[in-house]
Order: C-alpha cells, then sequence, then structure tokens
C-alpha cells in the first residue's frame, strides 16, 4: 500500500495539470468575452451551460462523482461568466446606467411629505435631515406618501424603513417594488417611545394602546407587564396619540413620542418604554427621478430567483457570488415574498459603492443577466 506522501506526490501532480487546464480553460473564455464584446451577445446562456452539466455528469458513474463533476463545473462556469463580465467593462460595452449623478439635493425649495401626523417620528426624520424650515406637508398612509411622490405632489418624501430592534417595516419593502420611485438618502433617528394619556389617567385607567404596529413590537417588554391592556394598531404614533386625544376616554393611551404627546395635549404617563435603549429607525429620502449624490456609497436593489432555476445555476448562491467575485461589501439583505406565487421571493440587497465603480457595474451586469426583474433602487 502507497504511504500517504507517495499519495500526496500523485495528487500534487494531477493538480498541476488541472490548474494549467483552468488556465488554459480561462483564456478561451476570454477569447469568448472578446467575441461576444463584438457580436454584443449575451454571456450567460443558460441552455449551454446546462448541456454542459448534462454532459460532464454523464461521464462519470456513480451519483457522488456526478454531483462531484455538477458541482465543479458550476464553479467553472460562473468563473467564466464573471471574466467575461469583466471583458464588458474594459470594453466599455456596458453603456450606461440610467442614473444621472447631481451634486446636493434642492434641501430650501423642495416640497417634502410624511407619513403620519404632527408630531410622527417620520416628521422628526424630515426635519433633521431637511432643516426646520422646510416645505412639507402630511399624508395618511405609506402607500399615500409613495403616490405623492409619483405623481410629483412632492419632490421627497421621508419613510421608515427599517428599526434597530424590531426590523424591517415590510410595507416599504414592498412598496419600492410597486412605485417606480427611488431611494436618494437616508437619515437614521433615535427613536424614544413614551406611553401616554389623557392629563390625569393613571396605569389603573388604561384598558387599550393605540400606536403603529412597529412601536408596539418595541415597547414589547413594557406592554407585556400590562397584559390585560388590549393593543389596537393604527396607522402612525402621532395619529394614535391624536385619536385619545379626540376620544377623549382615559381608558385609551397611545404609545408615541414625547413631543407628540405635547403637541396634541397628552400628559406622558411612562417615559423611554422601548426595549432597546438606543433604538433607532432608519428612514429613507425618496423622489421620483433616477438621480444620485456625487459621493452616494450605497446601493440598493431588488432582484427575484429565475424560474426555471436547474438545480445549480441561478440559486441565490449564484447570484450573490457576484458581490464576491467583484469584492463587493455586502450590507444587508431583506426577502418578502412574490404576490400571486406561492413560496417565490424578492430579494432586496443593500451594498458598499457608487453606480460608476467598475466593480459595481460589474457585479450589476451579471446579475441583471442571471436574475429576474432586476432594479436598482437607489444609490445613496
Ligand atoms: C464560455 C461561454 O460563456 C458562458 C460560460 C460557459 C462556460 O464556461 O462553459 C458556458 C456558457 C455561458 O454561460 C459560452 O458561451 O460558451
Amino acid at each position: 500500500m502507497a504511504t500517504l506522501e507517495e499519495l500526496r506526490v500523485e495528487l500534487d501532480k494531477i493538480d498541476n495539470q488541472m490548474v494549467e487546464l483552468y488556465q488554459k480553460r480561462m483564456n478561451v473564455c476570454r477569447e469568448v468575452g472578446d467575441y461576444k464584446v463584438k457580436a454584443g451577445r449575451k454571456v450567460y446562456d443558460r441552455q449551454r451551460e446546462q448541456e454542459k452539466l448534462a454532459d460532464v455528469a454523464s461521464k462519470v458513474d456513480n451519483d457522488f462523482d456526478k454531483n462531484g463533476v455538477r458541482e465543479l463545473y458550476t464553479q467553472l462556469m460562473s468563473m467564466s461568466r464573471k471574466l467575461q463580465y469583466q471583458k464588458l467593462v474594459e470594453a466599455g460595452a456596458l453603456g450606461r446606467l440610467p442614473f444621472i449623478q447631481i451634486d446636493s439635493l434642492e434641501k430650501d425649495t423642495a416640497r417634502v411629505v410624511f407619513q403620519g401626523t404632527e408630531g410622527a417620528y417620520g416628521e422628526a426624520a424630515m426635519h433633521q435631515f431637511f432643516g426646520e424650515d422646510v416645505n412639507c406637508f402630511h399624508v395618511r398612509t405609506f402607500r399615500d406618501a409613495m403616490t405623492a411622490i409619483e405623481e410629483g405632489a412632492a419632490d421627497y418624501a421621508v419613510l421608515p424603513i427599517e428599526n434597530s430592534s424590531a426590523g424591517p417595516v415590510n410595507e416599504m419593502y414592498d412598496l419600492l417594488d410597486e412605485f417606480e420611485n427611488y431611494i436618494v438618502a437616508e437619515t437614521i433617528l433615535p427613536v424614544v417611545h413614551t406611553l401616554s394619556g389623557l392629563p390625569g389617567t393613571t396605569l389603573t385607567d388604561i384598558k387599550r394602546v393605540y400606536s403603529k404596529a412597529e412601536a408596539l413590537m418595541q415597547t414589547t417588554g413594557f406592554l407585556n407587564d400590562h397584559a390585560d391592556w388590549q393593543q389596537i394598531s393604527v396607522v402612525n404614533t402621532a395619529i394614535a396619540a391624536q385619536k385619545v386625544v379626540k376620544d377623549g376616554d382615559k381608558a385609551q393611551a397611545a404609545v408615541c413620542s414625547a413631543y407628540a404627546a405635547k403637541i396634541h395635549g397628552l400628559e406622558v404617563l411612562a417615559d423611554n418604554i422601548n426595549d432597546e435603549p438606543d433604538n433607532c429607525t432608519r428612514f429613507i429620502v425618496v423622489t421620483n427621478q433616477k438621480v444620485y449624490l456625487k459621493h452616494a456609497s450605497k446601493i440598493s436593489i431588488e432582484f427575484e430567483l429565475p424560474h426555471q432555476s436547474g438545480a445549480q445555476s441561478g440559486s441565490l448562491y449564484d447570484l450573490l457570488s457576484h458581490f464576491v467575485y467583484n469584492n463587493i461589501n455586502m450590507t444587508k439583505i431583506e426577502s418578502r415574498p412574490v404576490k400571486g406565487k406561492q413560496w417565490e421571493y424578492r430579494f432586496f440587497v443593500d451594498f458598499d459603492g457608487s453606480l460608476e465603480d467598475a466593480a459595481v457595474k460589474n457585479a450589476l451586469r451579471g446579475l441583471r443577466e442571471e436574475a429576474t426583474n432586476l432594479r436598482i433602487l437607489g444609490n445613496y
């Protein structure tokens, strides 16, 4: 029987041959890339890859090896595609992305919409970003705000997308998909919730608590200590405060900001009731134009997996590998169900970069060919 050392010598010999063949194969792929640049052909040929996988699998005789060579060739072909996308970038064959760079947002003259009413966290986020004197108005729902932007009734909307303790605002992701609006900026607002009621209310009077679902989620610890209180979700924390005032019933309270309590005439019954002391919400600034600021450093995209995703190519893993191969730092991924398609998902990915970066163009090119319904949601 051969010794380990002898077997390793044998492996080294084979690997030398394999590396040489790998380079030979990639050199041919380079030529394929040149041909495709000239001919304006797409890099990805799904049918050819599927035939290739079937062919190499047919050349080995057991299932373990069939899986092995399929996996190996999936990787080889994926590498080959990435090389070819690079060729397209080098040849300037990518064209322009339909986004225009701007120097600044005209904050002084802009008309801005937020969701809720006076005292909403969205209003505070808007002032944080656009300043105190901003020309603004408010609407009842996120959908109303997105419609106002799409129709041009406002230039910008300031809307919550994610909270540090309760996670994503799912509805916003769905609306970003549904509307032709784009993210141009973001602002992070510290969020401190209070329990507020009519002046003179004591905790023992309370039977019902109103707030936005996300705010109820962020104050679960406090609310669980009062398990007999009914929790009722409304569209906005400041609208909850307004309702408590309007109904004039001491059995009702709202989870809202101290500012919302103050301007609507409520008394703070318990302050700082959020579960996380550093609770904050990330708001996005949305507009109806495909623009991005000069020093933008983050990109948001969405895509779906291709329908007849064969066993190997077109999987989430394959699509995300475009970030890895282009050295792009992916910072976030969310998924949302695709309406009308059971167990199919749409992915929302954030990553570092600018739409001018060659690496970004390269990754987007690959994703555009290999994913379904790729959309750039903004560079900010
Ligand atoms: C090399 C090509 O480009 C891509 C890579 C392939 C490969 O590495 O074998 C096969 C099909 C294409 O998706 C080609 O079109 O032949």
